[in-house]
């Protein structure tokens, strides 16, 4: 009794002081320049279960709060834009019982993110998700047009949710639009530029802002296929050793500051 007492009262304090030194370091964060969209590779959530003899269910469960976490930093900075990579196409290679798992998360996640009340409403933050998303089960893509249109107003900001994308893929697509559209204009010879294929960049599609900063967590060095167009001219490719699951504003913020720092040394 006495020592459960004790815990509570620990927890409150210990909840108490990090939530000072969190709105602190928001405060610094907020004083110099912040980036309009920033993007997520969300790895090592299999990597954190493992490492806490967990099934790996657990480590995408907690890679969805991680998410929650990071998403909530943004929008308190003034982030307009943040893209996730939620599920690779290549994800679908995966055990079927992973996938499945990822599924179901994914469906009972979107509908509890969307509901009024939740941190997409209260942020005002519209969500889309991007991808094949006739490649997801019925059930899903119900649970991704109702999260769309529910959020649908919210004019804030943004959350992608990557879900199953690949970047060549939208890419592909991208150029199969522009070529359709060249092949309408009365003229036998196609051109097609950037600026037309770039229209119609999944990201541009829904209007967002050009890619700042690409964080991938983990410690693995690679783009695995995610938002190669977006990202291949100003964005700042940050690479942390921190799993997605323990990802927070401690792991954040010295990756905000260098940002901060390469554009004050820019201008
Ligand atoms: C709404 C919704 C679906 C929320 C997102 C939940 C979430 C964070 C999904 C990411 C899934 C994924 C393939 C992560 C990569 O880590 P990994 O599984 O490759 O881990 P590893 O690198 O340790 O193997």
């Amino acid at each position: 009794m006495i020592r459960s007492f004790i815990y509570r009262a620990l927890s409150w304090v210990q909840n108490k002081v990090s939530k000072k030194l969190q709105n602190a370091l928001l405060k610094v964060l907020a004083s110099g320049p912040i980036p309009q969209h920033v993007a997520f590779v969300m790895d090592g959530n299999r990597r954190y279960a493992r490492r806490r003899h967990q099934a790996v269910f657990q480590g995408h469960a907690q890679g969805f709060e991680a998410l929650r976490r990071v998403l909530e930093i943004c929008m308190r900075l003034n982030v307009r834009c943040v893209t996730v990579y939620a599920f690779a196409i290549e994800n679908f290679k995966r055990s079927p019982e992973e996938v499945d798992a990822l599924m179901e998360l994914a469906e009972e996640k979107l509908a509890e993110i969307s509901r009024h009340g939740d941190l997409l409403d209260q942020y005002g933050v519209r969500l889309n998700v991007l991808g094949k998303k006739e490649l997801l089960p019925a059930s899903v893509q119900a649970a991704v047009r109702k999260a769309e249109e529910m959020t649908a107003k919210n004019n804030k900001a943004m959350l992608n949710l990557c879900m199953p994308y690949a970047s060549r893929d939208d890419m592909t697509s991208a150029i199969e639009a522009s070529v359709r559209e060249a092949l309408q204009e009365d003229s036998d010879v196609i051109t097609i530029t950037e600026e037309d294929v770039e229209v119609h960049i999944m990201t541009s599609v829904v209007g967002s802002p050009p890619l700042d900063i690409l964080v991938r967590t983990s410690g693995v060095k690679r783009l695995s296929d995610f938002l190669l167009w977006q990202g291949c001219e100003d964005t700042q490719i940050q690479f942390t050793s921190v799993y997605w699951p323990d990802f927070g504003l401690l792991d954040f913020m010295p990756l905000l500051l260098d940002y901060q720092r390469k554009i004050w040394s820019s201008a």
